[in-house]
């Protein structure tokens, strides 16, 4: 702990020296969180030491961030585990081929069934049926035993392009809710999901929002 502690102190403290130094030469380094951390410090502060944030209260902070930010993934990823919105992949042999050991002709379609392996017991484990984000609190390499078991964007050359953008979007949209409303589930919804090409909720997903 104390090692992988001192690793990412002294890696988190090599990029803040940077930028402190780019800032106090008058590059502008506002494009990114930790510049505009740095930036705004170096402005509140006005030169005095004791009203600024130390090199390890920045640390704390990048640190903070990273985490909070892999809850909201974590949270993300079991959503998309359960319900994703491609339930299932086709692909089709071009040529005969060998695959996990069976031999297919040419033109045999194929069908990988995303969804059920998504929800199945052997993979995930008992409660694979149960919204639990903490099973991607170590990556998703360690949800599972078998790594490709998770592939809501897809897998291979043909992986989904927008993946990042999704999620990005997803936790944009979610932040800037949770930042103005607090929100629960209306009594009025009905658990059904259901698919026209893509995984909806048939009913529609009523929510009660509360402003903060
Ligand atoms: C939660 C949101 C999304 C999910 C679950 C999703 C899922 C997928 C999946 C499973 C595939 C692979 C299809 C296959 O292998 O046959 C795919 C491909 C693709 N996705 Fe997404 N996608 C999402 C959002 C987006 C967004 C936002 C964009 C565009 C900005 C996008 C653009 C594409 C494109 C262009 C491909 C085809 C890539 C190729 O064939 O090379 N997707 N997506």
């Amino acid at each position: 702990m104390r090692e992988i502690d001192r690793k990412i102190s002294k890696l988190l403290r090599g990029i803040i020296e940077k930028r402190d130094k780019a800032t106090k030469n008058g590059k502008t380094n506002n494009d990114d969180l930790l510049g505009l951390l740095v930036e705004s410090n170096m402005r509140e502060s006005n030169g005095k030491v004791n009203l600024a944030m130390t090199t390890e209260d920045i640390i704390e902070e990048c640190k903070l961030f990273y985490f909070a930010a892999q809850e909201v993934t974590m949270i993300l990823y079991e959503v998309l585990r359960l319900y994703p919105p491609v339930i299932f992949l086709t692909r089709r042999t071009y040529k005969e081929m060998d695959i996990g050991g069976i031999k297919y002709p040419a033109g045999v379609n194929l069908l990988l069934p995303l969804l059920f392996i998504h929800h199945d017991p052997t993979i995930w484990g008992k409660d694979a049926s149960k919204f639990n984000p903490e099973r991607f609190a170590e990556g998703i390499s360690n949800a599972t035993k078998y790594q490709s078991a998770f592939f809501p964007f897809g897998w291979g050359p043909r992986i989904c392009i927008g993946q990042n953008f999704a999620l990005l979007e997803a936790k944009m949209a979610l932040c800037t809710i949770l930042q103005r409303f607090s929100f629960q589930l209306s009594p009025s919804y009905t658990h059904a999901p259901y698919t026209v090409i893509t995984l909806h909720p048939e009913h529609g997903a009523q929510v009660m929002l509360k402003k903060l």
